[in-house]
């Protein structure tokens, strides 16, 4: 469980030298959640290697443990699940503390809503922040009833149906975390559920639920997007599943390697799903040397090796479509943006408000107290990058998030007064060994 009241000051001096090596990122915290959940409701045992042991996953693997479960930790990365199958889980003795984590309360309240018992769930300080009407309101549709606090914010109680019925849902906002807690309810519901995205958002519960042995059915819409349904109630099968490494988490090294002059990184077995690679598609946009190496499928999803040489970067305007394929690198992104020559925009980042913090004005924050010009024009960022000349010496304030907390550190790396960084703690619910394999490469934390 997060222990939010450690605090981790960083100062963080420029880097004089090239960052160098060949290193593996941990396991993907998208897929991580869906293995350990899936293999829940599963009939039979699943065994998953790569499995990201970040806090945010272990707050996953607590909460299917409190329903019942047994996931149980083999060895590094290396998990055994036995399930209990579709409508099997058991009320819980306890509040379900999801930490720092919203697609483990987003997902879970989709499983929670269509088992016939009461749940009360809560989080950090952060999470009951974040906005759950998101989830709670197409979620009701299947009879399931929520209470949450003022504008429907954890803690929250559930009173979950074991007669669920199936919701049908067109998903106002780009949302995999929405999406995926509707499809969730709907395996246990009787009927068919159906969700429309208008912008496609990352897959990974379609593709998980197939490997499992549901048949899932994703049909293109004629305006953009995608119909995703399925028939309940499903069973699913226990099965070996192979988490690739996080391309979030890679991007981090890909950026800090692409501004630190004479820098060469190799980043073996990342995830390759084209609905997270597109941040790899700005880097190159931006002329950065990224090159992808060795492609192949592994566990059902694309994966391959990143390599990349520093080099000069140019600024870019990226278009509002593209922003769910990288939602989670616009911070680190907006470092590069800061790095390059010219005025990059990123377009209509509405979504970035309702993450860890307030993402878009963090990264605001972040750039202009270092002496980096960012203007703001609706959901737009357009950053002023500098040529290489982040002046920094500025103290940035993380709320609470993780990958502001990595950006941070990495902007403290090519600025020339470096930067001091609040609280890096809460890196570890994401990359808990981000900080040492920095380090390996010749990042030179001093932690
Ligand atoms: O489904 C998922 O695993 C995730 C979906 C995204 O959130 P949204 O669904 O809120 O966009 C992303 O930001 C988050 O890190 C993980
Ligand atoms: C938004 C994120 O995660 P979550 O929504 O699961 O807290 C993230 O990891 O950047």
């Amino acid at each position: 469980m997060t222990n939010s009241s450690v605090i981790k000051p960083l100062t963080v001096s420029f880097l004089q030298t090239p960052l160098k090596g060949k290193m593996n990122v941990p396991g993907d915290k998208s897929i991580s959640h869906r293995a350990l959940m899936f293999a829940a409701l599963a009939t039979g045992e699943s065994h998953i290697t790569g499995l990201l042991e970040g806090e945010d996953v272990m707050q996953t693997a607590a909460a299917m443990q409190a329903l019942g479960a047994q996931p149980k930790r083999i060895a590094e990365g290396e998990w055994h699940v036995v399930g209990k199958g579709i409508g099997q889980l058991t009320e819980p003795e306890n509040v379900l503390d999801m930490g720092n984590s919203g697609t483990s309360a987003r997902l879970l309240s989709g499983i929670l809503a269509s088992h016939g018992f009461l749940s009360i769930m809560t989080g950090d300080g952060s999470l009951r922040k974040r906005p759950m009407k998101r989830v709670t309101v197409p979620l009701s549709e299947t009879g399931a009833q929520f209470a949450t606090r003022e504008g429907g914010k954890l803690p929250m109680a559930i009173t979950g149906t074991a007669n669920a019925k199936p919701v049908t849902y067109r998903l106002p906002v780009a949302s995999a975390q929405v999406k995926s807690s509707i499809l969730l309810a709907g395996l246990n519901a009787h009927g068919v559920t159906c969700v429309e995205e208008p912008v496609a958002t990352r897959d990974h519960t379609e593709n998980m639920l197939r490997h499992f042995g549901v048949e899932v059915h994703v049909e293109d819409l004629p305006k953009g997007g995608k119909k995703i349904s399925l028939k309940g109630p499903v069973t699913l099968q226990g099965k070996d599943i192979k988490v690739p490494g996080d391309p979030s988490s890679a991007t981090f090294m890909l950026v800090a390697a692409a501004m630190i002059k004479g820098s060469e990184v190799c980043i073996e077995n990342v995830g390759l799903n084209p609905l997270r690679t597109g941040a790899f598609d700005v880097l190159k946009w931006m002329g950065a040397d990224l090159q992808i190496l060795n492609e192949r499928v592994e566990g059902g999803e694309p994966v391959g090796d990143l390599m990349i040489k520093a080099g000069a970067l140019k600024a870019v305007d990226v278009p509002a479509a593209h922003a769910p394929s990288m939602i989670d690198e616009y911070p680190i992104l907006s470092i590069a943006a800061a790095y390059a020559t010219g005025v990059t925009r990123f377009r209509g980042l509405e979504e970035l408000r309702v993450k860890e913090s307030d993402r878009f004005t963090s990264i605001v924050e972040m750039l202009r107290s270092n002496g980096v010009q960012v203007d703001v024009e609706g959901d737009d960022l357009i950053i002023h990058g500098t040529a290489g000349n982040i002046s920094g010496g500025g103290e940035i304030e993380t709320h609470m998030d993780h990958r502001l907390a990595m950006s941070a550190s990495i902007l403290g790396l090519v600025a020339q007064k470096g930067v001091k960084v609040d609280d890096v703690t809460f890196i570890r619910t994401s990359f808990p060994n981000y900080f040492p394999l920095m380090n390996a490469l010749g990042a030179k934390f001093d932690l």
